[in-house]
């Protein structure tokens, strides 16, 4: 199917990122530009970009313009000087593996050129992060085409926090199976959990529906629960920040509520990611490390205070889904069914 995504939420523009500062969104869309890797590791960190595929395309990036200064006197001091900035853009968010994905094949690609004049080398490090960007376009517009299959007619999705342009390339994850859904017209509406506590449901996923002319409703995460037991959803749609070998999936806090919801209700539960949120080194779900965010994030609401003063705050960003809630995985692949080591092995054999 041809049709072009919403937006572009992350640019390379001659020798900066342009990207879109999410945190402004909804009300307002601004543009920020990027020139060093502090920058870059400032707006990763403060979720000015995120999202899993997002913030690895981004550290690519970052990687190079950490580097296109660096001395270009011998390639051992200019790997070390690579590993150094990955590690220290790396340590911006621990549990979407899609950065340190990035990083680490640029520099496998950097120790693979290692015969190279290093001038030569940062321009094969930017290309890689060009060759990682574009990627993830062709590899997400095949998720939404995959996933068609899965989709009944006059589907009514739910889908929790953010999986489209701005947390991706270009089509998304989850919200590009939505797309083409909804260009396919099996798409009757879309459920949008609100996502506490930063909402990236309500800000963001609702933001890029209206800019796609999909119709919605936001509603509070809690309120997931009694739609299902109104028998008014059909299937749950979601992306993933890091997919274990045995298909145990972390993804935004609330995802695991959800997985439990749809069981009880027999509704099918879906995660959609790219093979670069796949960590074959990672046996189960226990070894993922969860990031645990700021507690003002859950006593603010904005710039409202909504709890008192010295309260002791429980905030992971993420939670872990088991596989076996799990009926499915889409990848630009096809879609993964149960068993999902033996199957994710075939994948990347
Ligand atoms: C397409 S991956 C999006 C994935 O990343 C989000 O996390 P965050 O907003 O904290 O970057 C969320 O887990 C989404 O499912």
């Amino acid at each position: 199917m041809n049709f072009k995504a919403p937006f572009q939420s992350i640019t390379w523009n001659d020798d900066h990122i342009t990207i879109i500062d999410q945190t402004y969104l909804p009300e307002r869309e601004v543009y920020v530009d990027l020139t060093t890797e502090g920058q870059v590791w400032d707006a990763i960190k403060k979720m000015k970009v995120r999202g899993a595929p997002a913030i690895g395309i981004t550290g690519a990036y970052g990687l190079y313009l950490g580097l296109r200064n660096a001395p270009e006197t011998s390639f051992d001091s200019f790997y070390n000087e690579a590993d150094r900035i990955s590690e220290y853009l790396n340590s911006a968010r621990p549990t979407a593996v899609n950065l340190s994905w990035a990083l680490k094949r640029l520099n496998a690609t950097i120790f693979a050129v290692k015969d190279k004049p290093i001038s030569e080398i940062k321009q094969i490090i930017l290309d890689t992060a060009k060759t990682i960007h574009n990627e993830d376009r062709r590899l997400c517009k095949s998720i939404g085409e995959n996933g068609l299959d899965l989709i009944p007619d006059d589907a009514r999705i739910l889908t929790h926090c953010n999986t489209g342009g701005l947390a991706t390339g270009e089509f998304g994850t989850a919200f590009s199976v939505i797309l083409h859904a909804h260009h396919a017209g099996k798409l009757k509406q879309v459920w949008v959990d609100e996502t506490r506590p930063l909402l990236q449901g309500s800000r963001l996923t609702t933001w890029e529906l209206q800019k796609a002319e999909i119709p919605f409703h936001l509603n509070v995460d809690s309120a997931a629960a009694f739609l299902m037991q109104q028998g008014k959803v059909d299937l749950v749609v979601l992306g993933a920040d890091r997919i274990t070998k045995n298909g145990d999936t972390a993804n935004k806090i609330g995802t695991y509520s959800l997985a439990v919801l749809a069981d009880a209700h027999n509704i099918p539960f879906y995660v959609a990611a790219p093979y670069s949120t796949i960590d074959m080194d990672l046996e189960t779900g226990s070894e993922i490390e969860i990031e645990q965010r700021d507690a003002d994030e859950v006593t603010n609401f904005g710039n409202k205070q909504t709890a008192p003063d010295k309260v002791d705050v429980y905030n992971p960003a993420f939670d872990v889904t088991p596989n076996r809630l799990i009926t499915a995985i889409i990848t630009e692949k096809g879609v993964i069914k149960p068993n999902y080591k033996t199957n994710f092995e075939k994948l990347f054999s």
